[in-house]
């Protein structure tokens, strides 16, 4: 039987390794081997998402940790490419755009080992963020392209990338579709929140709370916003922000806000779909926002998911609160028109592990 390693590291990645393995189990498609870089590592940030999404156990634990961009990326390629060269598989998924993806399809590449990226071509401003140059760098050594849109595949010809580039949908929207009967709208009383009477934040972007002007900005837009619609506003916050909040002495802003510990994804989900509308700085919460039927502020200066902004249901804000607040304001108008459903049938995982699993044939 084959063997294809799937790296995962960190929240995003935890969600779309539960659907890939789901459909590689069902289909038995190949002995897989999961490794975890350790770049998340809080209990609520990666064991949490393990256990209720039923994720198989780690084979391989490399506990690269936090750090700087360099220091966390070396550590997460000489150790993977250790595990490749003990498990010597036939090829290596990698997913999304973190330091993780990067550096796993570094290393498999290097080793001739075939690449298959789950969540190819996405593209966004500023060129400079490390998710952007994470991105770039992964699809161009990846032999297999997963993309979720049209835009994602029409990215990458661009780039003058083709060959290898299969548009099968998004991998989280099967998901969302499977799992949406088990969400935990139970959270929301829990909370002491009214379901349809809260706005559901999270924001973990360096560019946003590394910035001590900027993280203010946006905790005072939220905190006006909440008063002026007269909805509380819930945050399950990243231990980075978290940690930015205390250091930068910024909790004198929070009036209205109600910081919370991260939430699993059932939880997330359960919020997402009793809120009135989410703001969110999340590659993936802005999609999943959506799933969920509700529209999304966009506190980034551009986003990978152009479909959900140019047809006028997610926004873009800057990091000000005058824009927050006159974006948040116009976002809470519900104006009659369907949530856009661009990314596949539900069926995203399926098809990426029968096109691998043909390869192998
Ligand atoms: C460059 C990169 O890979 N970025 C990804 C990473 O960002 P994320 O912001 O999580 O980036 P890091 O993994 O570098 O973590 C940032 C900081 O959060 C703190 N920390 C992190 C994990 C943890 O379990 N406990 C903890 O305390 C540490 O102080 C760490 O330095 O994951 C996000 C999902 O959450 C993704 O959207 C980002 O694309």
């Amino acid at each position: 039987m084959p063997k294809v390693i799937s790296l995962v590291g960190a929240r995003p990645q935890f969600v779309k390794e539960a659907m890939i393995y789901k459909e590689v189990r069902r289909l038995s498609a190949w002995d897989h081997v999961l490794v975890h870089s350790g770049q998340h590592y809080d209990a609520s940030m990666s064991g949490a998402f393990f256990d209720q999404l039923s994720i198989k156990n780690p084979d391989h634990s490399m506990d690269i940790g936090s750090g700087s961009h360099g220091a966390m990326t070396a550590r997460a390629l000489e150790r993977f490419e250790a595990v490749l060269l003990k498990e010597r598989p036939n090829m290596v998924l990698v997913y999304g755009d973190t330091n993780t993806t990067v550096a796993g399809a570094l290393a498999a590449s290097k080793l001739k080992i075939p690449v298959a990226h789950v969540e190819a071509g996405i593209r966004q401003n500023p060129k400079d963020m490390p998710e952007e140059i994470n991105r770039v760098v992964t699809d161009h050594l990846s032999r297999y392209l997963f993309t979720c849109s049209r835009t994602a595949a029409d990215n990458l010809a661009k780039e003058g990338v083709t060959q290898g580039v299969h548009n099968v949908g998004d991998v989280m929207y099967d998901l969302f579709l499977m799992m949406r009967s088990s969400f935990d709208g139970a959270i929301t009383e829990k909370l002491g929140l009214k379901p349809n009477r809260f706005v559901l934040v999270t924001l973990h972007r360096d560019f946003n709370v590394d910035d001590e002007r900027k993280l203010g900005e946006i905790l005072k837009g939220l905190s006006e916003l909440g008063k002026t619609l007269d909805l509380e506003i819930v945050f399950p916050a990243h231990p980075r922000t978290s940690k930015r909040i205390e250091e930068f002495g910024l909790s004198g802003l929070m009036d209205g806000i109600k910081i919370v510990p991260p939430v699993g994804y059932f939880q997330l989900m359960g919020l997402a779909e009793n809120c009135v509308f989410a703001v969110t700085d999340s590659g993936g919460f802005q999609k999943e926002a959506v799933f969920a039927g509700k529209r999304a502020l966009v506190i980034m200066p551009d986003t990978g998911w152009r479909e959900l902004t140019d047809c006028g249901w997610n926004l873009l804000a800057e990091p000000n609160s005058e824009d927050i607040v006159k974006k948040g304001l116009s976002i809470s108008q519900t104006d009659g028109t369907t949530p856009p459903t661009p990314y596949g049938d539900g069926h995203a995982a399926e098809k990426i592990v029968l096109k691998l699993k043909s390869v192998f044939e």
